[in-house]
This record gives C-alpha cells, sequence and structure tokens, in this order.
C-alpha cells in the first residue's frame, strides 16, 4: 500500500506549537509573577495595637511624650510603620533615606492631610494648610518670588536684620537676667514686619504686643483643635470645641486685614513696598486672560500673610532660644565662639553675612542648633498619587507623617545624638562641612519657603549676641535642662532664666 503523505509540513508544524506553548507560558508567568508581586505589596505597614475609634492617640498620651512613643516604635516596627490616629490610618516615615526618596518625588507627598477643624476655617486658602492645588502652587511661588524682590535672600536684606539685632542687644542689655523668650519673638516679628508691613515695630508698641500674644495663642489653639477633630465628634465634648481655634485666628486675621486695607488706600502699583504690596499689585493688574485669574484676592491675601507671621516667627525665636540654652550649658563651646567672633571683628561693631565665611565653628554651632533644636518634630502631608515604599503601596490620600525629630536625633547616623557637638559639621581642618541629613527646612517641593530669611536671621542675632554678652546661669537657681519640653507641635525647652553679661563693659 502507498503510504499518504500528510498534507503539511511536519516540521513547521512542531515549531508552531512550540512556539505557541512557549509564548502562552511566558504570558501565564508573567502574568503570575506581576499578580504574586501585586499581592505581596501590601497597602499599610504594621504597627502597634490601637483602640477602637481612638485609634493610638491614647497610647500617644500615656507615654507622657509624643517624640518618645514615635521613636520608641522604630525599634519595635521599623522606620516605617502605621499609627491610627483616631480611626485614621497614617503611615509614619522615621528615617532620612525614606523621607529623602519619599520627599524628592515630584509632588507625591506635597498635599496636607484634612483636618475637619482646619479645612473649614482656612478652607484652601494660605500656604501652610492649603492642599495641593493649582492655587496653593501659584501662591507659594508668588510669595517665594516677593520675598526675593525684597532681597531677602540677599545682602540687600542684610540691614533690616542688622539694625534689628542692634535693637535685640539693646533690650538684652537693659534687662540683664531674665527669660528672653519673648524677648526674641518679638525681635524676630519685627523682621517679619519689615518685609511684609515694610516697618518694623517694638515691644513698646501695644498692638504689636497684642499681635505676638495672639499669635502664641493660637498656636496652641491650633494644637488642640488640630487633635479634637482627628475623633469625630470630639469637639461637642465641653473643652474640645474649636471655639477658642476660631476666636484666635478671627483676631489675628482682624488685625492683618486692618494692614492690607491701609496698603490697598495708599498702594503704588509701580512701586510696592513690601509682601503686601506685591500681592496687591497682582491683583489690580490681574486680567481675565491671566491663567491665574481669580486666584489672588484679598482675603486669600490675609491668609498668606498669616501664614508668613505664624511660621516663621516662632520657629526662628525658638530656635534661638535653644542656642541660649545649649551655649550657656557648654562653657568651652562658647570660650571658642567668643574668639571666633572676637577675632573675625577686631575692626568692627558687627557681625555681618559676610563674615560667616571665616567662621566655621559659628556656623557649626548654628547647624547643631538647628539639629538639636528640631522645632519643627514632624509634618502631617498626604499623598498626591499612589506611592510606592518598598513592599507597601499607599493609595491616593493617605496621610504621611513625616517624623523630622527621629531624623535630626537618628543614632545610625549622628553619632551621640543627646549630645550637643558643633565639631560634626566641621571636617577634619576645621572647615565648615555641612551634612545633607540636616533637614530642619525640610526638603522637597513643599519645603520650607523662608529657610533662607530664617538662616540670616539666625546668624546675624546670634553671633551679635555672642559678640556682646556672656551668657550664664543665675548663680540662685538651678541649671535648666537641656531637654525638650514635653508636648506641642513645636519642640522647645522648657523655660529658663539667664543672665546676659555685658562683655563690651567688661572689656573696657
Ligand atoms: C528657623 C526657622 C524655621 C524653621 C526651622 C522652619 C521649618 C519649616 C519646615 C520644617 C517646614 C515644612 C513643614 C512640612 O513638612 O510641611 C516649613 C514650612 C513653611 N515655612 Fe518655615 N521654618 C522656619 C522659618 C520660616 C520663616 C522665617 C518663614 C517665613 C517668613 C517660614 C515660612 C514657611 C511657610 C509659609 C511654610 C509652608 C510651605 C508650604 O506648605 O508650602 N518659615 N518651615
Amino acid at each position: 500500500m502507498e503510504t499518504k503523505v500528510l498534507p503539511f509540513d511536519v516540521n513547521s508544524y512542531t515549531l508552531g506549537v512550540a512556539f505557541c506553548t512557549c509564548f502562552l507560558s511566558w504570558v501565564a508567568v508573567k502574568r503570575y509573577r506581576t499578580e504574586a508581586k501585586e499581592e505581596s505589596l501590601h497597602s499599610l505597614p504594621p504597627g502597634p495595637p490601637k483602640w477602637p475609634l481612638l485609634g493610638n492617640i491614647p497610647g500617644m498620651m500615656m507615654a507622657g511624650s509624643s517624640s518618645k512613643y514615635l521613636s520608641d516604635l522604630v525599634s519595635e516596627y521599623g522606620p516605617v510603620y502605621t499609627l491610627y490616629m483616631g480611626p485614621r490610618p497614617v503611615v509614619v516615615l522615621n528615617k532620612y533615606d525614606i523621607m529623602k526618596q519619599a520627599l524628592m518625588d515630584g509632588h507625591l507627598l506635597s498635599d496636607r492631610g484634612d483636618l475637619p477643624a482646619l479645612d473649614d476655617y482656612f478652607k484652601g486658602r494660605g500656604i501652610v494648610g492649603s492642599h495641593h492645588t493649582e492655587y496653593w502652587k501659584n501662591t507659594r511661588s508668588f510669595v517665594i518670588h516677593s520675598l526675593r524682590q525684597f532681597g531677602v535672600d540677599r545682602q540687600s536684606f542684610e540691614s533690616v536684620i542688622a539694625s534689628q539685632a542692634d535693637i535685640l542687644v539693646e533690650d538684652i542689655r537693659k534687662r540683664g537676667t531674665f527669660d528672653p523668650l519673648l524677648c526674641l519673638q518679638s525681635n524676630v516679628c519685627s523682621v517679619i514686619c519689615g518685609v511684609v508691613f515694610g516697618k518694623q515695630y517694638g515691644l513698646d508698641n501695644p498692638r504689636f504686643t497684642d499681635l505676638l500674644e495672639t499669635m502664641y495663642n493660637a498656636l496652641r489653639a491650633i494644637e488642640y483643635a488640630a487633635v479634637s477633630s482627628l475623633v469625630p465628634g470630639l469637639h461637642y465634648l465641653p473643652g474640645c470645641s474649636y471655639q477658642k481655634f476660631y476666636a484666635c485666628m478671627d483676631k489675628l486675621m482682624r488685625f492683618f486685614r486692618e494692614e492690607i486695607n491701609a496698603h490697598d488706600e495708599t498702594l503704588d502699583p509701580d512701586s510696592p513696598r513690601d509682601v503686601i504690596d506685591m500681592y496687591l499689585s497682582k491683583i489690580r493688574r490681574a486680567s481675565p486672560e491671566d491663567p491665574t485669574y481669580g486666584l489672588f484676592s484679598k482675603t486669600n491675601l490675609e491668609f498668606v500673610v498669616n501664614d508668613l507671621f505664624m511660621a516663621g516667627t516662632e520657629t526662628s525665636a525658638s530656635v534661638l532660644y535653644w542656642a541660649i540654652l545649649l551655649i550657656a550649658s557648654n562653657p568651652g563651646i562658647q570660650e571658642r565662639l567668643q574668639k571666633e567672633v572676637d577675632d573675625v571683628t577686631t575692626h568692627c561693631d558687627h557681625v555681618s553675612i559676610a563674615d560667616a565665611a571665616s567662621m566655621p565653628y559659628t556656623r557649626a554651632t548654628i547647624d547643631e542648633s538647628l539639629r538639636y533644636a528640631s522645632v519643627a518634630i514632624s509634618s502631617m502631608r498626604s499623598t498626591t498619587s499612589t506611592m510606592t515604599l518598598g513592599k507597601y503601596r499607599f493609595e491616593v490620600g493617605t496621610w504621611v507623617m513625616l517624623n523630622y525629630e527621629y531624623a535630626m536625633f537618628d543614632p545610625d547616623h549622628w553619632s551621640e545624638p543627646k549630645r550637643f557637638k558643633p565639631e560634626r559639621f566641621l571636617d577634619d581642618h576645621g572647615q565648615y562641612c555641612p551634612d545633607e541629613q540636616l533637614i530642619p527646612f525640610s526638603i522637597g517641593k513643599r519645603n520650607c519657603i523662608g529657610e533662607k530669611l530664617g538662616r540670616m536671621e539666625l546668624f546675624i542675632f546670634f553671633t551679635n549676641i555672642i559678640k556682646n554678652f556672656e551668657l550664664v546661669f543665675p548663680d540662685d537657681a538651678p541649671h535648666p535642662s537641656v531637654e525638650a519640653a514635653s508636648g506641642g507641635m513645636m519642640r522647645v525647652p522648657n523655660r529658663y532664666s539667664i543672665t546676659f553679661k555685658d562683655r563690651t563693659t567688661s572689656a573696657a
């Protein structure tokens, strides 16, 4: 019998089948791997057990200090864990590398968490509390531009700070032994008045002292309101309402509104005198074709001004308050600072920014004060899109807490983190050597817009204090602690008194 030849080529058939099988297997394996990987991505990292409704707030309160509570959790759960602030999960990032990865990834962490108490009042206005919107981006960049316009990041602004430093030195000289916090706050705040209102104020002006007191009370009231609004319904309980916060804010806003209206009446858009004038000119010149039309208004300006004062006063004043305490507690450091300041300023009465280049030890001491003070303990952000961090994936709108304080005291990076050691910012030749892990002003797209102003104030105020006074604790009182006072959004020491011994008269 004749053998029939199959009507196709066996070799190509086998090859075709083999190819299809390989292809389908490859697709199946790839899909399985993707699914397995997605399954292994957890939405939230583990964290401590929580209470119903209240989450970890009671744990934090029982620990006595939120800083201690947060840092103790790192040893148990690692540098990324989840806390519950009320019923709401918050992912806490504790180390510099992890924070940097998240903060430098575009606008990934540029939103703020939605806190009803604050959102109801601010309604997205201002800069600090505003969400990740076109309004925030435009307002932020306009204010940065306005600050630059007035030379805030250049030496041309130095004369404003230097004249304020003279007033500070005279204020201190008159008082001798006292608690310098209010004096520091008023002089720092007066510099902001110079930038924003075009004029500086002193403690002899009752309107100004009222502003300082209201700001102080408002910051405390914001802390309470923020915590109360974490637990739904809590603000209906006695003592937990938002009323005090609203009352303080209303008073501050009235003050700023009056200043803005007075500026508006005398405004010359071609020759702005300060940040308020810059903003008002922008409103006057706005045209419907402008893409930012409608984003700038007098009401928004009130909130912007409020943010510059609230974010810029207590922060810089508290770092100086820390620095004075730490220098008085370390006579060896004080002596070395005095020598450097004296050597550089033998032929003049003032220390200026230009002297900084020849003052490595002073710059190192200021950096170490910023690290040790770590006044902005932490900050709450929210994700603008899905965020992957190691084996975790966070959905849009996940709250993320940046624990700056942990990064500033991280024992894996800073040797003896609880010791005040300016030398950590010096190289082997005694030259100033900044450390990228020092991030007191944060980093990324939502960092501090006042860093340059803040650093300038710190340098000029601090060096002129060191030049003029020896800092010693009064004989009749125990030495104050260099530990932070517990509680609050701002890391501040317990109140203390100090004697400022006039070095200029003792040298004469
Ligand atoms: C030593 C002084 C200062 C320190 C340590 C400091 C620290 C910080 C930090 C850590 C942030 C970021 C908070 C976050 O993570 O969300 C911030 C934001 C901010 N700071 Fe400062 N600051 C200082 C001085 C100033 C000054 C002098 C001004 C203004 C005149 C200012 C205005 C602001 C504003 C408006 C923001 C909000 C930025 C935004 O949300 O887009 N700060 N500051």
